[in-house]
């Protein structure tokens, strides 16, 4: 079955490659012929291609080329031909392998936002030649458009890199690369179970922060061994002596063989190479146990199906076997097993210790769920591996597509979406404003707008969202709790004894001149005052209770905006705490929009419903009638705006005349108004759901 080839550019100003197909499904295009042009080097810059067909490679390629107005005939002798030799010597070089559980080192980069975790492995990838310098581009493992342009890593990634050590041995490296966001570090916590090892980066010009603490705690839960390195010693203000007392007084790691690198530059890299061999321990030799593999991650290819990512604890995994998945009890037939280096390359066989993916025309996708156990069929384990702890979503919002049409694409789009981010949750929803939508809960705000942003992209859906809200536990009358996702559901008051709602444990490092102002915007989000700790003589820790909800709503930013950029945070689940709520309503011209319900402190209500009804009368278009815009609390209208109604000039041909006659006609017009005001109806544009998100807190 043909997988790739290369291409031999034709013209004169390029000897190079044109075209470069990695075995498997994706191809590299650098340089080509444009017909027409004497020039064959476009220097169109790297880009890769994914096969739309995997047997069919060549249907995908022409497509693509003819996209690039490039003529497909120009290329294709030569694909054809050096196809075979390209795909003989991949196959020779995988099958003959023969890997050691001593060779294996698993381990996963660990740090906080932006300390250097992704530039750290494209160095590591180059020096293992992994990927050539040709295509090396920076955050290589960030393959989403969206990494790429936001410059932050939202899904794990891994790369199996070999490695001959100064010991003169071969070794076998596997990475796992994390992202650094609060939102993800469930995606962290899956990574780690699959290695024996971690590199905590920590970067030498802004010191240990909120996240570089909290991913430590994962490592060292899940027993793994923590190598602290440096990182950006290159800047001019890298303090790397402060940055190795801050790591042992406030982690209690040992720094005195802590090394100092440039990922950027290069600086010391090597060096780290050496660390993971010589300090993470290799996998334990369990070849001959039953099968058990761990799925940590998995996603929906059109073609192949589910594609499944896990690390083999026990046994031996081959394709042609039949596996079957634990939770599920389903079987498949194994069609291609591989590893990840970092694109799919096919192997005979993966042994305990090692990483790699799995092909076996997996449909659907509630079949292959991250945290399962894979066995084999005919002579299954005993007893599944552990699994991952639940994600817990914490933020919930409605999401409706702006075309009712698209429903069911929008549900089969989040089914597919669940598969590759199972911390996302959702569950059908209709709403008399928006039609039938999903609620859906996410692990933060970022969460929920990475998940929006890539159901837009990647599905092509249109979609309009609710304002985000958590979760209350609401005590009726009669004692019974009952858990409330949507403000909408809140019974009325008189039913309603009290509402408990979710707490997190915030922490917040900063520099210690920004500690005022930073108090002050948790206090005034309610934050219950817990710690306060000189972590140096110049950075502090804060520790607050502080409710969810107020999190949720721009608290992030304006920690950031608060203290220029240098503060971070992190924040756990604390529990439930009784607080004084109450559900916001708002009607337009008498109706109550349920998709802008909302449940908030009682203290608050009145200033959030003045911001509220002012945004909507910018926003809902003037009618013939003149509409009332309400916030209100059950009955009670505690903030109240009007849209002024359009109206025609009806005195304008009423030259001069009798008074009478004008007021007459006034009157039948303000008769006219009212009829249609009783029967008109005022539909809320999209936009405007969409702009009330961005509504600030009146505070702010
Ligand atoms: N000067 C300097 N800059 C660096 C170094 N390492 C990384 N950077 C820069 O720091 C920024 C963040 O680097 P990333 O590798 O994306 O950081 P990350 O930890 O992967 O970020 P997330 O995945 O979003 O958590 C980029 O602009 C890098 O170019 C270094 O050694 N020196």
């Amino acid at each position: 079955m043909p997988r790739g080839g290369i291409v031999q550019c034709r013209g004169k100003c390029c000897t190079r490659r044109i075209l470069y197909g990695f075995c498997g499904v994706s191809f590299q295009l650098h340089h080509f012929r444009v017909p027409g042009s004497s020039c064959v080097c476009t220097k169109r810059g790297d880009f890769s291609l994914t096969c739309l067909n995997r047997n069919k490679p060549w249907q995908s390629l022409r497509r693509y080329l003819l996209r690039y107005a490039i003529s497909p005939t120009q290329v294709l002798p030569i694909w054809i031909s050096m196809e075979e030799a390209a795909i003989k010597s991949n196959r020779e070089e995988q099958t003959t392998r023969d890997v050691s559980p001593q060779q294996l080192r698993n381990f996963c980069i660990i740090a906080h936002i932006d300390h250097g975790k992704s530039t750290l492995a494209d160095r590591l990838l180059q020096l293992t030649n992994t990927v050539s310098n040709r295509d090396m581009k920076e955050q290589f493992l960030d393959t989403m458009d969206l990494e790429r342009e936001r410059g932050i890593t939202i899904k794990l990634q891994t790369a199996r890199m070999t490695y001959k050590a100064s010991d003169g041995k071969e070794y076998i490296l596997n990475l796992i690369d994390t992202p650094g966001h609060v939102d993800f570090s469930y995606e962290v916590s899956r990574s780690l179970v699959a290695c024996e090892g971690a590199i905590l980066v920590v970067d030498a010009s802004q010191g240990v922060e909120a996240q570089t603490l909290a991913n430590v705690y994962l490592a060292s839960e899940s027993g793994l061994e923590i190598i602290p390195v440096l990182n950006k010693v290159d800047l001019p203000s890298a303090e790397p002596f402060r940055v190795r007392q801050e790591i042992e007084q406030m982690i209690g790691l040992d720094t005195s063989n802590c090394l100092e690198i440039s990922a950027k530059t290069g600086k010391n890299v090597e060096k780290v190479l050496e660390y993971i061999v010589k300090y993470i321990p290799p996998p334990k030799d369990r070849t001959n146990a039953p099968l058990r593999a761990l799925i940590f991650d998995s996603y929906y290819d059109s073609y192949r199906g589910v594609i499944v990512y896990f690390r083999i604890f026990d046994g031996v995994l081959e394709t042609g076997r039949k596996i079957r998945f634990m939770n599920s009890q389903k079987d498949f037939e194994i069609v291609e097993v591989g590893v990840l280096a970092p694109h799919q390359v096919p192997v005979a066989r993966l042994i305990a210790g090692e990483v790699g993916y799995l092909v076996a025309g997996i449909k659907t996708v509630q079949d292959a769920r991250v945290g399962d156990t894979i066995t084999l069929a005919n002579q299954p384990a005993h007893s599944p591996l552990a699994g991952y702890k639940e994600a817990k979503p914490m933020v919930f919002c409605g999401l409706f597509p702006a075309d009712a049409d698209q429903f069911e694409d929008l549900r089969e789009a989040l089914e597919k979406l669940k598969l590759n981010d199972s911390a996302l949750s959702y569950e059908p929803e209709s709403s008399s404003a928006m039609g039938f939508g999903f609620r859906c809960g996410f692990l933060g705000l970022l969460h929920m707008e990475i998940v929006c942003e890539r159901l837009s992209r990647e599905y092509g859906l249109d979609l309009v969202t609710t304002s985000p809200s958590v979760g209350y536990y609401v005590h009726l009358e009669n004692n019974s709790p009952i858990l409330i996702q949507n403000p909408c559901e809140l019974p009325e008051p008189h039913l309603v004894d009290h509402i408990e709602e979710p707490y997190v444990r915030l922490e917040v490092i900063t520099p210690s001149e920004y500690v005022g102002s930073l108090m002050e915007l948790t206090q005034s989000r309610r934050g219950i005052f817990q710690d306060m700790k000189y972590i140096t003589a110049t950075r502090t820790s804060l520790v607050y209770e502080l409710p969810l909800a107020e999190l949720v709503t721009n608290f992030f930013d304006l920690v950031k905006s608060r203290s220029r950029g240098y503060a971070s945070m992190e924040y756990q689940w604390s529990g439930y705490r009784v607080g004084d709520l109450v559900k916001l309503e708002v009607a337009v011209n008498g109706e109550k929009v349920d998709a802008l319900c909302s449940i908030v402190h009682r203290d608050k209500a009145y200033s959030i419903a003045r911001a509220l009804t002012e945004r909507l009368k910018e926003l809902i278009p003037r009618q013939q009638f003149r509409i009332p815009v309400q916030g209100m609390i059950g009955n009670r209208v505690i903030a109240s705006e009007h849209i002024p109604a359009l109206r025609k000039d009806v005195l304008a041909k009423c030259y001069g005349g009798d008074i009478s006659r004008k007021k007459k006609l006034l009157k039948k017009q303000a008769e006219g108004k009212k009829r249609m005001k009783a029967i008109g109806k005022v539909d809320v544009p999209q936009e405007a759901f969409r702009a009330m998100l961005s509504l600030k807190q009146p505070d702010d």
